[in-house]
């Protein structure tokens, strides 16, 4: 492999909450700066505000020396651009649920959930960016009609550091980020047209996707822009995953998924067949309720996250017989956009802030451990679990998670894993290499207790009656 040796790379997190920049050794990854930048807040965004977000991040010369950058991003998100390539609109991002009834639109007019599954690996939700077009002619039919190009919110942030300069030659994405849009297949690997014109009515400019260490440009000062790809294939890059490895991310949203070797398809919709950034495979399953369901639980108690935690250890297991389904935002998997949480079970006896806090946690986690449980039933060997995301640092999930996901469950040392990720990515498109070796130390390994198999079940069982009871969705 080529030296790196004394070069700097950075990869950045464009997520839904911040943009998180990490410049790394080229050859170790070992991170030597750092900075970060809050995006605002909601499900529609204009653009701009990623690059303002970028750009408070990277401030005070934290780029300087670096000689290749890559960025990872919040999947799905539909930026239009015009013929001047203007953003059209503010973004509809992956967790914006007004597309609900276009996906069932799509899902019916193009023959049902099968063929899509298997002509594209998807099933139309909400969050694909396939929907969101839709809604676009359905809704604001005079700015599809100013709309030239649809990019990614990776897409178009790579696109706007090229920008500064000359660099910029055409709009560009990669596989991972392609394979979440619903109209690019990972298991042909090509834009699919009829897709899009079914959604469109009519042909849009699509990003060229490039391949895992292909390079999207050069700026005018010499750093190399590598092609990025979504924040969920970033952290696989940076995790550097291994057979047998699946991935819980409790960040914004909540995911589960794992390197696979072929592209799947599931009619049920509940696991993506989504392509990794390596030219392999990630079959993934997403929820919208995950490390917001502590933080709106922790204020409805009126506590920070900490004593949100200290409070949830100090009830039983089973949160003496509250149940709390966690749709908080609506949920995308099981599919119910329209969703609200609800809690169950109150009685005097159980009415405490602990068994509160605790039927938050435990909701959460179990929303999740479903999730593992589909990607399992689509022949995902699951041998132990990688935990990461911003609430994984909770004492409360670390202490549950093992039971409730019936793994051994290795939390990576704190680390924002998607840039990591994407900064792993641009060191092998710096020298066209494979991703470079770089270590990932564990903080904690957490083993499942075998005397908890019976609460954990009693647990799982109440939520998933509940689940059918409240929405008709069968399950575990
Ligand atoms: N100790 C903690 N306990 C619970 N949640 C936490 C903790 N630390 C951070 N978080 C939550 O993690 C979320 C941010 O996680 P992150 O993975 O960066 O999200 P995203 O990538 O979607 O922007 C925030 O909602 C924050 O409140
Ligand atoms: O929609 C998905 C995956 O399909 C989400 O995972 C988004 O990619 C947003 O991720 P975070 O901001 O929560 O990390």
């Amino acid at each position: 492999m080529p030296s790196t040796h004394g070069q700097l790379v950075a990869g950045v997190d464009s997520s839904t909450q911040s943009c998180k920049v990490l410049v790394c050794d080229a050859e170790t990854g070992e991170v030597v700066r750092e900075g970060r930048a809050s995006h605002p807040d909601g499900t529609e965004v204009d653009p701009g505000a990623w690059w303002t977000a970028y750009e408070e991040a990277t401030v005070g010369g934290l780029l300087d020396g670096v000689s290749a950058i890559s960025v990872g991003g919040q999947q799905h998100g539909m930026v239009t651009l015009d013929a001047a390539d203007e953003v059209v609109r503010p973004a509809l991002l992956w967790n914006d649920t007004r597309s609900a009834q276009d996906a069932t639109d799509l899902i019916d007019e193009f023959g049902g959930a099968e063929r899509w599954a298997n002509d594209v690996g998807v099933v139309p939700v909400a969050s694909f960016t396939v929907t969101k077009l839709r809604w676009l002619r359905r809704s604001e039919p005079d700015n599809l009609g100013r709309t030239r190009t649809c990019v990614l919110p990776h897409d178009w942030l790579t696109g706007r550091i090229l920008k500064q300069g000359s660099g910029f030659e055409r709009w560009t994405t990669d596989r991972g980020d392609a394979s979440g849009t619903g109209y690019w297949s990972a298991g042909s690997g090509d834009y699919l047209p009829d897709v899009l014109d079914l959604a469109v009515g009519r042909p849009l400019d699509l990003p060229h996707v490039l391949g895992p260490t292909e390079a999207a440009g050069r700026t005018d000062s010499g750093l190399v822009v590598a092609p990025g790809t979504g924040d969920n294939m970033g952290a696989a890059l940076g995790l550097g995953l291994r057979p047998g490895d699946a991935v819980i991310s409790l960040g914004t949203s909540g995911t589960a998924f794992a390197r696979h070797d072929a592209a799947i398809s599931d009619a049920s919709g509940a696991v993506a067949s989504f392509a990794d950034a390596t030219g392999g495979f990630l079959p993934l399953l997403a929820t919208l309720n995950a490390a917001r369901v502590l933080t709106a639980g922790a204020s409805m108690l009126g506590v920070d996250l900490a004593e949100l935690d200290h409070l949830a250890l100090a009830a039983e297991p089973g949160a003496g017989g509250l149940t709390l389904l966690p749709y908080l935002d609506g949920e995308r998997t099981p599919n119910l956009p329209e969703a609200t949480g609800s809690l169950h079970g109150l009685t005097r006896a159980n009415a405490t802030p602990e068994n509160l806090a605790r039927a938050i946690v435990e909701g959460m986690l179990t929303n999740l451990a479903e999730a593992l449980d589909a990607l399992r039933g689509q022949g995902v060997r699951v041998e132990r679990v990688l935990l990461i995301g911003g609430a994984s640092a909770s004492r409360a999930v670390r202490a549950l998670a093992a039971d409730l996901f019936e793994a051994e469950v290795h939390v990576p040392a704190s680390g924002e894993y998607v840039a990591l990720g994407a900064a792993r990515q641009a060191a092998a498109t710096l020298v066209g290499s494979d991703q470079p070796d770089w270590d990932v130390r564990t903080d904690a390994v957490l083993e499942p207790n075998a005397d908890a198999a019976g609460s954990v079940g009693e647990l799982r069982g109440r939520y998933a009656d509940l689940r059918t009871q409240l929405h008709g969705i069968q399950g575990k």
